[in-house]
């Protein structure tokens, strides 16, 4: 859609908050998971591409645990990866690593995406139409229907839920930066596994954008020549 990156900046600034501070723990390799090489890169490489190419084209901030600073220094200069991104340090958990990075972006009138640096499959168009959909109604949280049948287990007892109220979410989560700042405000609590549960319990309704069954998590071992496949596939379509 030409003009969507115009109309969006002359609204409002957009950031996109990559995190990259976890530690892989399911994924069980000697590196932790964003640095894993896909298709010649490594995989954070080619999620901070996606943004950056996207027609919303925002700035973008990097959260890395301190302890993988330098090593990502060096594997850029390796790579001649030259998108420009600020680094900021990770926390103690995914909630943290956000927080860190939404503490230092300033304005009002700016659109915040967040995105894990593990989702290298995120197309242009969902990021535009997150920043479009969270500049009309404060938030566009990613996600997909389930494609599979779904029971609920309660006491040991499995009963058959609707599946078409069943979504599965992704990310980007993109949010109005008033909101999320203040969601962020508030203290660390188990139950925030993503910026969406975070901004709803400061009382904010989450609206839900079509995401991608491609936009996959790299988590487990196999999901490396999932995210692999899917790439070289993409590239022949083009
Ligand atoms: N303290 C943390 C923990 C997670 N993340 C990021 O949040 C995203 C989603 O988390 P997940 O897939 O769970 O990554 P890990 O925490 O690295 O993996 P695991 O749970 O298997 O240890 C990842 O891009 C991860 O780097 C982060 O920035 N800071
Ligand atoms: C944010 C997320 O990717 C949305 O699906 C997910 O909640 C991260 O969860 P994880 O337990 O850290 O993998």
């Amino acid at each position: 859609m030409p003009g969507l990156k115009s109309k969006i900046s002359n609204l409002r600034s957009t950031y996109a908050v990559i995190v990259a501070g976890g530690s892989g723990s399911r994924m069980q390799s000697a590196l932790p998971k964003q640095f894993i090489e896909l298709c010649g890169e490594p995989v954070l490489m080619h999620t901070i591409r996606a943004f950056y190419e996207s027609r919303s084209s925002p700035q973008i901030i990097l959260v890395l645990h301190a302890g993988y600073h330098q090593m990502w220094e060096s594997l850029c200069g390796k790579h001649n990866f030259i998108i420009p991104h600020t680094i900021i340090a990770g926390g103690e958990t995914r909630f943290h690593s956000v927080k860190n990075a939404v503490d230092q972006i300033t304005g009002n009138n700016v659109l915040i995406a967040v995105h894990d640096a593990v989702r290298p499959l995120v197309s242009h168009d969902i990021i535009d139409e997150a920043y479009r959909c969270a500049a009309e109604h404060g938030s566009a949280v990613t996600a997909v229907k389930s494609r599979d049948s779904v029971r609920q287990v309660k006491d040991g007892i499995s009963a058959g839920v609707d599946r078409d109220s069943i979504y599965l979410v992704q990310t980007p989560q993109t949010f109005q930066s008033v909101l999320l700042k203040k969601a962020y405000e508030q203290p660390y609590c188990d139950s925030f596994t993503d910026d969406a549960s975070v901004v709803e319990k400061s009382g904010i309704t989450i609206r839900l954008i079509e995401g991608s069954y491609s936009n996959i998590k790299i988590t487990f071992p196999e999901d490396i020549a999932i995210a692999d496949s899917l790439i070289n596939k993409k590239a022949t379509i083009r």
